[in-house]
């Protein structure tokens, strides 16, 4: 075939300079748009110089931004050789002349700051064996690195580097001499990658070593096609640690090399081993390709209807160890703001046109059509049907006091698109306005989505305000929502000073004197008020061994109180109700309220 292909090149360039191709009906046609938050493209490579030495022509041409024409030359029975002609469209082409710069800066960038701001940015370079993925990931490294290092991007992060390889069902450290290490999913459903080192980065340089010490060692294999033919999936995670928010989950940048997949006509010259292997790497492929559909047609659904179906879309992420690392990607539970970029690469000539063909059908597939979404009428109770004025409206009058700026933190989202925002993101927008507490900040994100949720699963919220008894709640009702909540039940007791009004179950934040492990902390606490430090006797101490009633030469009044800790869901406390500590007037900062979820079983701050 390869010889016919050759023997025919001159025919074949003809046929092709003749092509007339037929307009390609557009995606966003009424149908819907393209999904923004999976951007699937192409990248063609150029010919290699033994490649066109060989006497091969192309079979593969970008077509305007989004369009790939491929050629294939068909034997006729009779007569001369024919062109058949096919077309696929992604969301982007980046042709033979397109340089990695330009792909980072149309669809890689972006995901930068969206990391940085605590969401979940993934790349995936896909493609035969020798199509270009290294060559495309490698180079998007290094500008992903120059950008999170060159202090360009607002406030200050923590980075952290972990790169590891997946070779079937086992997985390998990269940056600690391949090291196996597991892939395990802790109790509270989330995949941690066990055994492998994280490294802190502080300069560019460091971050390039780490970035060249894990290419080095990448479990390499020769094949026909390609001399160093990567035969695993390569991810390198960063991932972004915000210090002035440590109770938001951290942002996560996931650059994903995968196994390059087979080109049938290599295949006959490996052996049984070689076989397995490709068939392993294929199979976690087409994993892969259901869970990045399914997961596109779970968001397109909640777009469309602003409301989430499970039964959208069936996500298998659990059926390959590369879904599993990369779960918060797919699942649809986990709720972290996700956007993925998709890079299909291919190799442009003729004689391998049919593993290209494979490749740009596996990224049409890909692509979810979001339908157009209906105007959803609006309904003061469903977040999902506000628009940016509802939804401004809704933070004025319910950001507590002071309340926060709705033009600061919504300046032009509606609810959906507020709610999609990731929640550290939330939190800086919030802490703009001045006078804005980080716990009013973390309460008003936390009311915001417990107000979705409850729209969701169409339960009234659980509300404590005054038009509850005006829509005629049952005020058996009413007192149990209320008291599960640590705001004093007493009307009007706000007017009482705050020393005067401090009672049992109360939540304080205070300055710690001592810090104790997993208790104190330095900054500020929390803790609920058990009784005033008169109340015990005199023998009772703390946990750090404070006697609890004062000496008599000591001023101020003394509380014991419970420490009240984070938990591991963002923006959950738990009150420890044994680990207790005395605390005199001079630490106390003041209220802070607290409301008691049955679902979880956790407190958060509410306003
Ligand atoms: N855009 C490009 N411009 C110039 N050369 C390229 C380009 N893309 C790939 N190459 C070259 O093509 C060859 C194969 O590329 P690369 O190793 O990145 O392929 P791959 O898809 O990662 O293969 P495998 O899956 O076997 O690892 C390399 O020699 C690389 O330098």
């Amino acid at each position: 075939m390869e010889q016919f292909l050759i023997d025919n090149a001159d025919h074949y360039n003809k046929l092709v300079a003749a092509y007339k191709p037929r307009p390609v009906k557009k995606a966003s046609d009424d149908s819907g748009v393209g999904n923004p938050d999976i951007v699937v493209s192409t990248r063609i490579r150029p010919m290699l110089d033994e490649e066109t030495a060989q006497g091969f022509p192309p079979g593969v041409f970008p077509r305007g931004s989004n369009i790939v024409d491929l050629h294939e030359l068909r034997k006729a029975i009779r007569g001369t050789p024919s062109l058949n002609s096919f077309n696929f469209t992604v969301d982007h082409v980046f042709g033979p002349e397109s340089t990695t710069s330009e792909i980072y800066n149309e669809l890689v960038q972006p995901l930068v700051p969206w990391a940085w701001g605590g969401g979940v940015g993934t790349l995936f370079a896909y493609g035969q064996t020798g199509s270009g993925k290294t060559f495309t990931v490698s180079g998007l490294e290094r500008h992903i690195a120059e950008t999170l290092m060159s202090g360009s991007l607002e406030g200050d992060r923590k980075i952290n580097v972990c790169i590891i390889e997946l070779a079937g069902q086992l997985a390998f450290d990269l940056l600690n001499g391949r090291k196996q290490i597991s892939i395990l999913e802790d109790s509270f459903g989330t995949s941690q990658i066990a055994g492998a080192l994280e490294h802190s980065v502080a300069s560019l340089d460091s971050f390039l070593e780490l970035i060249n010490a894990a290419a080095s060692l990448r479990h390499t294999a020769a094949t026909q096609k390609n001399d160093t033919s990567s035969r695993s999936h390569a991810i390198c995670r960063i991932r972004i640690e915000n210090p002035s928010i440590p109770s938001a989950e951290d942002g996560m940048l996931y650059l994903v090399d995968l196994a390059g997949s087979e080109a049938a006509r290599d295949r006959s010259a490996h052996d049984t081993a070689r076989m397995k292997e490709a068939r392993e790497i294929n199979t976690s492929l087409s994993v892969l390709k259901d869970c990045i559909r399914g997961r596109a047609m779970v968001d397109a659904d909640v777009q469309a209807t602003g409301k989430s179906n499970k039964k959208a879309a069936y996500v298998p992420f659990r059926q390959s160890t590369l879904t599993k690392t990369l779960k918060h990607v797919f699942d649809p539970a986990s709720a972290r703001s996700c956007k993925t970029v998709v890079v299909a690469c291919v190799n442009p000539c003729l004689a391998d046109v049919d593993a290209s063909k494979n490749t740009l059908r596996y990224a049409e597939m890909l692509r979810v059509v979001v339908p157009k979404a209906k105007t959803l009428e609006y309904n003061p109770d469903v977040p999902a049907t506000w628009n940016n004025e509802q939804l401004r409206a809704w933070i004025d009058a319910n950001s507590g006091n002071p309340p926060i700026s709705s033009s600061l933190l919504a300046p032009t989202e509606t609810a959906p698109q507020l709610l999609r925002l990731p929640i550290p993101t939330f939190l800086s927008r919030c802490l703009q306005t001045p006078g804005i507490t980080p716990e009013q900040a973390q309460a008003f994100q936390t009311k915001f989505w417990k107000f979705h949720v409850d729209a969701q699963t169409s339960h009234r919220p659980t509300t404590n305000t005054k038009e509850d008894s005006d829509l005629g709640l049952d005020p058996e009702v009413l007192r149990q929502a209320k008291l599960n909540c640590s705001a004093d039940p007493e009307p009007g007791s706000d007017v009482i000073p705050f020393m005067q009004r401090i009672r049992p179950g109360m939540v304080i934040s205070y300055t710690a004197k001592d810090y104790f492990l997993g208790c104190n902390w330095q900054g500020r606490n929390y803790g609920m008020v058990l009784c005033p430090a008169e109340a015990v006797g005199d023998r009772v101490c703390d946990l750090m061994g404070v006697p609890v009633r004062k000496k008599k030469e000591e001023e101020g009044r003394r509380w014991l109180i419970a420490v009240i800790t984070p938990a591991v869901l963002p923006g959950a406390y738990l009150v420890n109700v044994w680990k207790q500590v005395v605390v005199g007037e001079e630490q106390i900062g003041g209220e802070v309220l607290m409301e008691y979820d049955e679902a979880t079983r956790f407190y958060y701050m509410t306003v």
